[in-house]
C-alpha cells in the first residue's frame, strides 16, 4: 500500500522546489533520482536474470536513465541503453550523466535493439518526464509502441513518457508502465484520468527533500488521516437523535431506485434517521430491503433534515425545479447531485441562487454534469480535471467533487485533494447515488464539509475496493452492494483509527 497524505504538485510546483534546492543539493538531485530508480529496479528484477533495457530521451529524464545505467554497470549487471538524440544537445545535468556513463565504459545504441532470447529483465522508460511539451510522434512514438509490446515489468522514471503530468492526458501515445518511480512528490496527472492506467504501481522517492517545507502544497492525496478525527466510536449513552436526520430528495417516475440507493447509503454510514422524499406519486411506500427508510412525498420531506441531498433521479420538470429552489433556500447543509446539477446548468436563476447561498453546500458532478454547469464540453472538462473542479468550486463558492477515476475534491479557496480509492467496478449506474447518500449521511451527523467530503469520497471507493477483494467485480459490481461494505469499512476505521499503511504524516 502506498504512503498516504502525500502532497501533490503540478509541474510548476515541482520546478519551483527543484530550483530552490538544486544549487546546493549534494549529492545532486539527478544522482539521487538515478540511484533511487536503480534501487527500485533491483526490487522489480528479483528472479529475473538477463540484461535490462533503458530508453533515454533528450532531456533530464534521460539523464536519470544514464545515472541508473551506470549504477547497474558498476554492480556488474548487463544493461543496454538506447539513446537517439545528440549528446551535445542534452541539458547540463543530463550531459554530465551521459559523460559519466560513457567514461565508465558505457555505450549507447541509436535504435531499440531486438530483445535478447530470454527477454529483458526490465524495460525502463527514461524518455520524457515532466518536461513533455507536445504530443509524441515519429521515432519516439515508434519506440513507445515497441516498448509497450514487450512482456515483463516496465518501469517509468518519474512519469510515463507521453502522459501529461498535470492532467493525466495521453499526448499522442504513452508508455504503459507496470511501475513508476516518481521524484520529490506525486503529480496530479499520475492519479487521475489515464494516469493510473499508465503508471501502474507508483513509488514515490522524495530524494531527501521536504516538498511541503519548500512550497506549501495546495493539493493533497485523500487518506483516512484527513478525517479520522471527525469519526468517533459511539458512546454507550446515545440515541438516534445524536446522529442527525438526512433527507434524500429525488425519485421521479422510473427513477425511484436512485433515491433509495442514496437513502440506504445514508443509513449505512450512520445517520440517525433517513427520510426519502420521492417525486413519483406511485413510488413505493416502503423500501422492502431497507424498511428503516422513511419514505414520503418529496415536498413533505424537505423540512425534515439538517442535511439534504437532492438530485438522485430528481428529473428536470417544474416540480423538480421547485423542489431544488426550496432546498437552495433552506438553511440545511446541501448535497447537489445528478439532475439538481443539470437544473443548475440549464436555469441561470437557480444557478444564481446556488451561488448566493450561504449555508454549506457540495456539488458532486460527473464530467458530463460538470460540463453542463460550466457550459463547455465534457472533453474540455476532462482535458484538465483539476482546473475544471477548481473553476466550479470558485464559481459556486462551494465544495465540488469532480467524479471519475481519480476524483478531485476542490474548495473555493483553491485547495484541492485527489482520492485514490475506487475501481472500475464503480463504472455502473447508481454508484453516484450511493456517494450522494454517504455525503448526506455524514453531513447529517455533524461532520464539517471538509471532513464529510473527504470521508465520503474515500469510503465510497474503499467499499468498492473491499468488494473486489471478495471477488465481487469489477465486472458486474452493483451500487446496491456498496452500502454494506461501507458499513464494514467505516466500523473498521473507527475501531482502528490508523490502519497499517494509512498513517502518513499529518498536515494542515
Ligand atoms: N532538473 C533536475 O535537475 C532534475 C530533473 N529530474 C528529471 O528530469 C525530468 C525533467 O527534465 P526536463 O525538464 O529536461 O524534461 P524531460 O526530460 O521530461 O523532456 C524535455 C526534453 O524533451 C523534449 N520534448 C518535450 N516534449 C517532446 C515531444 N513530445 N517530442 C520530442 N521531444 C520532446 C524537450 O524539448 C526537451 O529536450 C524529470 O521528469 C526527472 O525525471 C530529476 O533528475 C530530478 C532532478
Ligand atoms: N473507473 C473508476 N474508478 C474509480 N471510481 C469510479 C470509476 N468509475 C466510476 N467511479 C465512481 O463511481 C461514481 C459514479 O458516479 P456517477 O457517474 O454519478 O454514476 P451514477 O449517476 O450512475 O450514479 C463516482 O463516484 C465515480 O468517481
Ligand atoms: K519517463
Amino acid at each position: 500500500m502506498h504512503n498516504c497524505c502525500q502532497p501533490i504538485y503540478p509541474v510548476a510546483g515541482i520546478r519551483t522546489i527543484e530550483h530552490a534546492v538544486m544549487p546546493t543539493a549534494q549529492p545532486p538531485l539527478m544522482e539521487r533520482a538515478g540511484r533511487a530508480s536503480a534501487e527500485e529496479a533491483v526490487r522489480l528484477m528479483i528472479d529475473r536474470p538477463g540484461p535490462l533495457l533503458i530508453a533515454c530521451g533528450p532531456g533530464n529524464n534521460g539523464g536519470d536513465g544514464f545515472v541508473m545505467a551506470r549504477h547497474f554497470m558498476q554492480a556488474g549487471r548487463e544493461v543496454v541503453v538506447a539513446f537517439a538524440s545528440n549528446p551535445d544537445q542534452l541539458p547540463v545535468d543530463a550531459h554530465k550523466a551521459y559523460t559519466a556513463w560513457t567514461d565508465a565504459g558505457g555505450q549507447t545504441l541509436s535504435d531499440l535493439p531486438a530483445p535478447p532470447p530470454g527477454g529483458w529483465a526490465l524495460v525502463v522508460d527514461a524518455l520524457f518526464g515532466i518536461g513533455l511539451r507536445r504530443p509524441i510522434e515519429g521515432r519516439y512514438a515508434d519506440w513507445i509502441r515497441s516498448l509497450n509490446a514487450l512482456p515483463g515489468p516496465r518501469m517509468s522514471i518519474d512519469v510515463p513518457s507521453g502522459l501529461c503530468a498535470d492532467t493525466g492526458r495521453v499526448l499522442g501515445i504513452a508508455f504503459e508502465a507496470t511501475h513508476t518511480v516518481t521524484f520529490i512528490a506525486l503529480k496530479p496527472g499520475q492519479l487521475t484520468l489515464d494516469g493510473p492506467d499508465h503508471c501502474g504501481e507508483i513509488v514515490l522517492k522524495r530524494l531527501d527533500l521536504d516538498a511541503n517545507g519548500q512550497l506549501p502544497a495546495q493539493g493533497w492525496e485523500v487518506c483516512t488521516k484527513l478525517f479520522m478525527h471527525a469519526l468517533h466510536p459511539r458512546k454507550l449513552n446515545t440515541h438516534k437523535g445524536n446522529f442527525g436526520d438526512a433527507v434524500i430528495v429525488g425519485g421521479a417516475p422510473g427513477m425511484c431506485g436512485a433515491a433509495l440507493l442514496a437513502g440506504r447509503a445514508a443509513l449505512r454510514v450512520g445517520a440517525g434517521r433517513v427520510f426519502v422524499g420521492l417525486l413519483d406519486d406511485r413510488g413505493p411506500a416502503v423500501d422492502q430491503v431497507q424498511p428503516e427508510l422513511m419514505i414520503r412525498r418529496a415536498e413533505h420531506a424537505l423540512a425534515d433534515g439538517n442535511a439534504i441531498a437532492i438530485g438522485p433521479g430528481l428529473g428536470r420538470d417544474a416540480a423538480a425545479s421547485a423542489l431544488l429552489e426550496r432546498a437552495l433556500h433552506s438553511s440545511a447543509t446541501l448535497v447537489l447531485d445528478a439532475d439538481a446539477l443539470n437544473l443548475l446548468g440549464s436555469d441561470p436563476r437557480l444557478a444564481q441562487q446556488a451561488r448566493e447561498r450561504e449555508a454549506p453546500m457540495v456539488l458532486t458532478p460527473h464530467p458530463g454534469e460538470a460540463a453542463r454547469l460550466l457550459g463547455i464540453s465534457t472533453d474540455e472538462i476532462q482535458a484538465d480535471r483539476l482546473k475544471s473542479a477548481l473553476a466550479l468550486a470558485r464559481h459556486f463558492d462551494s465544495h465540488v467533487v469532480l467524479k471519475g477515476c481519480g476524483s478531485f475534491i476542490a474548495r473555493p479557496d483553491g485547495q484541492w485533494r485527489i482520492n485514490r480509492t475506487g475501481n472500475p467496478g464503480m463504472a455502473s449506474a447508481g454508484m453516484g447515488d450511493v456517494l450522494t447518500g454517504l455525503l448526506g449521511g455524514l453531513l447529517a451527523q455533524g461532520l464539517n464539509m471538509d471532513d464529510a467530503v473527504a470521508a465520503g469520497v474515500h469510503l465510497h471507493g474503499a467499499a468498492a475496493d473491499l468488494l473486489l477483494t471478495r471477488g465481487i467485480g469489477p465486472i458486474g459490481m452493483g451500487a446496491a452492494e456498496l452500502p454494506d461494505a461501507v458499513r464494514q469499512i467505516l466500523n473498521q476505521w473507527v475501531a482502528t483509527p490508523h490502519p497499517p499503511g494509512r498513517g502518513g504524516p499529518a498536515h494542515p
